[in-house]
């Protein structure tokens, strides 16, 4: 489990230094985001690496038949050593023998290959699913703010595909990195046992191919770097096109919705044929650097051959040897991109697990009680950005069992007030107190469980309607969710879905009108026994009739709770107990962008909107 937790004295709305700042390399950053969640894969991964292991020994092994068979049965060479027993048969037994164990090396290193790499890529699922759970479960926790900043597809692009490029190089890791640097050791010690000049000529091309690597993958990871920032940008794109479908049709824009799309979709296919291209350019380079080897130990060997100081299966053996030591070596070199690749993807996924911005608990936050008394706005100050207060000297105070009207023109601040009660964001100064408790003071869980809210925009999941009601209370069961669907009207509309309460609603809640999405979200606080609600124009796109039946509604579920309910309904209004203004202060110099500071007026309901009482 990641958890979330603000710096030391960084309060919401702070953001995180720069990257560049403070983070570390990004190999080491690809192993420190995904050591955590690895940990309890490592057992299965070093199997997988054993299980390579022993592929790659059976592998070593393919060179000697051959050199059976050309040795002993074509030249007639007698054979020595661990093979003396073969001298007794003829050489077609022998061809015979030579070419059984090829096969059979071929059949056990294959068997011992797909082992590995199912069980490599077990593990490496397992890890994925984690990392996208940490991730995931990170975001969840980190403030607003972050999100407002980050675009969601973005957020998407880092979750998804780039864990998978992490995960490419777990998998890498444990089925190149291990085994074929154990063949490499083996190779090099057979070939220094087995003929230390040629061994040496072979090898003398290594160091040449060590700098070229290094240098290769400095420049894939500056190619991916620019691929994975565009693919960001191009899910980040899409995903807002994607959600505003109706806009781009109702508006008849495709042409513009092409070009938004084009731009970084050309950009990604840029990057993508760049990276292409810098990671193409290795492969040649390295066999060209890898072939000058073999070829020096071709002439070198060839003439010891035609001396006589050395077999021809001697000098295929060490040939094959060569082969088989190149192709650990090639595939290194491709790691080491497939490692810059990742570590292009870790920085982008680190990036997100690294912020801590956060509306977090303070150590010694405390629960709120299930009964709750008074909320107070005292002196409340809050910007969503720097520089453009939203609230400045906010007072509100709403007794218990109270319900209080907020009133006032677009943007003024109505939601925000209840957004800030909520603590999903944090006041910049003032304070909002519960019972007198700092509302920093108490958990956030227990605060939040104590709300029943009716956002302005319904989010609804893309579950059934009884799902989507039941989302506003934990324990609720089908009769409790059937019956606050009977108090937000939702029965009124529900028989005509075809599967009644459990008909899947699609995303965003697709499948129902406005008014239709604004009933199942109030049913959601209704089903919820919560002493505080919280109502953002909770009739907003109802017929008249919906409107008055739904404001009863509200009186029936909302009898002996605090309410607060942001609306511009005069039928609503006229059911609270009292209304608070919300306006701009015109005395004071206009500092936003909209005009001077909103300040909360109280007013009685029946003298709306003219007569005005000054501010508590
Ligand atoms: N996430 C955000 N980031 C930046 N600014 C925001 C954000 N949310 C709201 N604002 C700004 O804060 C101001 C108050 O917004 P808020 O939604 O609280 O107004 P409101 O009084 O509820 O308006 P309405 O009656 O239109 O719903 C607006 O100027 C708005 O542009």
């Amino acid at each position: 489990m990641v958890t979330t937790g603000a710096r030391p004295g960084q309060l919401d709305g702070e953001p995180d230094p720069p990257l560049g700042k403070r983070r570390r390399r990004a190999l080491p950053q690809a192993l420190a985001v995904a050591a955590p969640v690895a940990r309890p894969h490592l057992p299965a991964l070093a199997a997988t690496s054993v299980l390579e292991l022993f592929g790659a020994g059976v592998s070593l092994l393919r060179p000697w038949p051959l050199a059976l068979a050309v040795d002993h049965a074509i030249a007639g060479r007698p054979a020595t050593g661990l093979l003396r027993w073969l001298n007794g048969f003829s050489p077609g037994y022998v061809l015979l023998l030579a070419g059984a164990a090829t096969v059979a090396l071929s059949v056990a290193a294959g068997a011992l290959n797909l082992v590995s790499t199912v069980s490599a890529q077990r593990a490496a699922e397992g890890i994925g699913a984690r990392l996208r759970e940490s991730v995931f479960e990170h975001t969840m926790e980190l403030s607003l703010r972050w999100h407002d900043r980050m675009p969601s597809g973005e957020l998407l692009s880092r979750l998804t595909s780039d864990v998978a490029r992490m995960l490419a190089a777990v998998v890498a890791v444990a089925t190149i990195l291990i085994p074929d640097t154990f063949v490499l050791l083996v190779v090099l010690a057979v070939l220094a046992v087995f003929d230390p000049g040629l061994a040496l000529i072979g090898v003398a091309v290594l160091p040449l191919l060590v700098v070229l690597a290094v240098r290769q993958r400095r420049r894939v990871r500056r190619a991916q770097h620019e691929a994975r920032d565009a693919w960001g940008k191009l899910s980040a794109v899409t995903n807002d096109l994607l959600r505003n479908v109706r806009a781009v049709q109702a508006f008849g824009r495709g042409d513009r919705a092409r070009e938004l799309f084009a731009r970084p979709n050309g950009r990604l296919r840029d990057a993508e044929v760049k990276a292409a291209a810098v990671s193409a350019r290795w492969s040649p380079i390295a066999d060209v650097v890898l072939s000058l080897g073999a070829g020096l130990v071709l002439v070198v060997g060839g003439r010891a051959v035609l001396s006589g100081s050395l077999s021809t299966g001697d000098l295929l053996v060490v040939l094959a040897y060569l082969g088989d030591m190149y192709s650990p070596v090639r595939s290194l070199t491709r790691l080491s991109s497939v490692l810059a690749k990742a570590g292009a993807s870790a920085k982008r996924v680190d990036e997100v697990m690294a912020a801590s911005e956060s509306v977090a608990d303070a150590p010694w936050a405390r629960p709120l009680p299930e009964r709750i008394g008074e909320v107070r706005f005292a002196d409340v100050g809050f910007a969503y950005e720097p520089g453009h207060p939203v609230l400045r000297h906010f007072d509100l105070v709403v007794r218990a069992g109270e319900t209080v009207c907020l009133l006032g023109p677009s943007g003024a601040g109505k939601s925000t007030v209840l957004h800030l009660l909520l603590r999903l964001y944090d006041v910049d100064t003032g304070r909002i107190t519960v019972d007198r408790s700092d509302i920093r003071d108490l958990r956030r869980r227990s605060l939040r469980r104590r709300i029943a809210f009716v956002p302005q925009d319904p989010w609804l999941l893309d579950a059934t309607v009884a799902e989507n009601i039941a989302f506003g209370s934990a324990g609720a069961d089908r009769a409790a969710v059937e019956e606050a669907g009977r108090q937000a009207l939702v029965d009124e509309f529900v028989h005509t879905l075809p599967d009644g309460y459990d008909t899947t609603l699609g995303e965003g809640g697709v499948r129902l009108s406005g008014g239709q999405r604004r009933r199942v979200a109030l049913a959601r606080a209704a089903v919820s026994t919560a002493p505080l609600v919280l109502l953002d124009e909770p009739t907003a796109s109802l017929d008249p009739v919906s409107s008055a039946t739904v404001v009863q509604a509200i009186r029936g579920a909302t009898a002996d709770r605090t309410v607060l309910i942001v609306t511009h309904d005069r039928d609503l209004a006229a059911i609270a107990d009292r209304v608070v203004v919300l306006d701009r202060d015109p005395e004071r110099p206009d500092e936003t962008a909209e005009g001077g500071e909103p300040h909360a007026v109280d007013q009685r309901p029946d003298v709306l909107p003219q007569a005005r009482t000054p501010a508590r």
